[in-house]
């Protein structure tokens, strides 16, 4: 691996890197940068918590002169709580040069952003709603901009932002760099490169698997109706330092952490209903430690980067399996391993076999943790606790009735008695969840199947199928909006990297185009999206 002193790069921003702790850059860095400073449009696709972020962030941080003072830079995330953390590591990286970025994101007073915007920022990071409001006011204007990139590529194309984008893109000049950059590049994406790219260098450093390698997988066979009983013995048994719960609705996450709280666990729940102060709320008591369990929907399954996160717990399984990706890559980041759990209700299996298979991943069953194995785990982190205390605790004031305690009582009765106290008894609370629907696959063949492509069985995803439908009517809660009618999403497979691989991304067009107009109810032209919602066209 090289270092980033190898790369022709300027001081002020070797020292930034430095900064940031990064020795040596990781593969997507050491094979985008040459590319990105060339000036050439490029797709890179990297295995979740890789470094991606810095990996466009350095080259468009090198190539803006420092007394710029116009919007040269632009960074689109599809989340807010993404954009947020995008422009930090921008913000970081560019740090010594003296460049200003700025985040613009729904949610967040207006005003506030315009008076940021006169302080002449070099990069914005936005997401697309909130970034047309602005475009439409006048208060950003894009006639500068020499440098695109889409972060999380395949998600904002598949949140419906599609048109979003057509707009604002339209509005940069034809002379620029376009950069997209995601974990996972299903075959659809090949239409935004085709619009949007001129002669795009492909990175691709996604090895057999697409998933991160140090993720440990399992997951757990259990009726809807035991997951909540699962999940807070899982917890015990594992004692995770920081988890992330996903579940499939906003209702869901709403009950789930308002039962783990019951529980007297410490967690708190996160998702697009809440105001934007009480996301950030979340996301600040998670990131500094105050709550250790973020339960959330897949609003916070793309590109978070909060360390710590030991484990990810899917609740639901995830519609499909580019979501299942992300959501455990939000553990097993930057060379830390993780551990990624799922429950699936019995009915689910055919869909956890789809994961398998587009992931090529084998993913490890294992039983409900026991009762006794909850009350272990639980011990065992009291006696930590305990231990900690012994070696580090200020304890002269209690040394005084622990000799009486002694005196008068077996030291083991004691201790035990103090363990129990310390660990805390299960309150008994009567938890009900609204019960969700199974996910289903269905199956589908014919001109869709991905087979009809000329692919061998183990060059795509080794499957038996050609495409899925989602099940995504609105409904129960409605994921993301309940726009997206079943089938929507084209056939995976071409490009989960392994066999077939060298960088390529081959997407199948047929699969892409045949189904390109049901993906979203669009809009009339012209019409914007009610303000409320302005950037969060996707309901999760
Ligand atoms: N060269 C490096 N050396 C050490 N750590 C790094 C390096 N590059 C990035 N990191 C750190 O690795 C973590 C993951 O980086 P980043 O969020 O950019 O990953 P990503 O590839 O974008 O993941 P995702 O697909 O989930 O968005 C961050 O904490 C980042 O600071
Ligand atoms: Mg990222």
């Amino acid at each position: 691996m090289k270092t980033f002193a190898e790369f022709d790069l300027e001081p002020k921003v070797l020292q930034a890197i430095t900064e940031l702790g990064f020795e040596e850059a990781t593969p997507i860095q050491e094979q985008s940068l040459p590319i990105a400073l060339s000036g050439s449009d490029m797709i890179g696709q990297a295995q979740t918590g890789t470094g991606k972020t810095a990996a466009f962030g350095i080259p468009l941080i090198t190539k803006i002169p420092r007394e710029e003072e116009k919007i040269v830079a632009l960074i689109m995330t599809p989340t807010r709580e993404l954009a947020i953390q995008v422009a930090e590591e921008i913000g970081k990286l560019s740090r010594f040069k003296g460049l200003r970025s700025l985040p613009i994101y729904g949610g967040q007073d207006i005003g506030r952003q315009i008076r940021g915007l006169k302080k002449k920022p070099q990069i914005i990071i936005g997401t697309p709603g909130r970034l047309l409001d602005h475009i439409n006011r006048k208060t950003i204007r894009l006639d500068d901009v020499k440098t695109v990139v889409l972060d999380e590529a395949d998600e904002m194309l598949d949140m419906g932002f599609m048109e979003d984008i057509q707009s604002i893109l339209k509005l940069v000049p034809e002379e620029r760099q376009t950069m997209l950059f995601s974990a996972t590049m299903p075959p659809n994406i090949q239409r935004l490169a085709q619009q949007f790219l001129k002669n795009p260098q492909h990175v691709s450093v996604i090895p057999k698997q697409v998933s991160a390698p140090l993720i440990d997988q399992a997951y757990i066979e259990v009726p809807e109706r035991q997951k909540f009983e699962a999940l807070s013995r899982l917890i015990d048994m594992e004692s995770p330092d920081l988890a992330i719960v996903f579940g499939r609705t906003k209702r869901r996450v709403d009950e789930l952490s308002e039962a783990l709280q019951k529980r007297g666990y410490s967690a708190d729940g996160l998702h697009g209903d809440l105001s934007q102060n009480q996301r950030d709320a979340v996301m600040r008591k998670f990131r500094d430690g105050s709550i250790d369990v973020l339960v959330a929907t897949d609003v916070a399954a793309r590109g978070l980067d909060v360390s710590g996160v030991s484990h990810v717990i899917n609740f639901d399984l995830p519609q499909d399996p580019e979501s299942y990706v992300h959501r455990i890559g939000r553990t097993g980041r930057a060379g830390k391993e993780g551990t990624a759990w799922s429950f699936v209700t019995p009915r689910e299996i055919d869909h956890l076999r789809l994961i398998e298979r587009v992931t090529r991943h084998r993913i490890t069953r294992k039983p409900l943790p026991t009762m006794a194995e909850a009350i272990e785990g639980k011990q065992r982190i009291t006696a930590e606790r305990l231990l900690d205390m012994v070696e580090n605790g200020e304890l002269n004031e209690y040394k005084g009735i622990a000799i009486q305690l002694l005196e008068q009582y077996d030291s083991v009765q004691l201790l035990s008695a103090a363990m129990k106290l310390l660990t805390g008894e299960k309150k008994d609370s009567d938890i009900q969840l609204t019960p969700e629907e199974p996910i289903r696959v269905k199956r589908r063949g014919g001109k869709n199947d991905i087979r009809s492509s000329g692919r061998k069985p183990n060059g795509g995803y080794g499957g038996s199928r050609g495409g899925y439908s989602g099940n995504r009517e609105g409904g129960s809660g409605g994921y993301r909006g309940g726009n997206r009618e079943g089938g929507s999403r084209s056939g995976y497979g071409s490009n989960y990297g392994g066999g077939s691989s060298s960088g390529g991304y081959k997407g199948n067009r047929d699969n892409a185009g045949s189904r390109s107009g049901d993906r979203k109810p669009s809009r009339p032209a012209g019409e914007r999206r009610p303000a409320a919602k302005s950037d969060d066209s996707y309901d999760i």
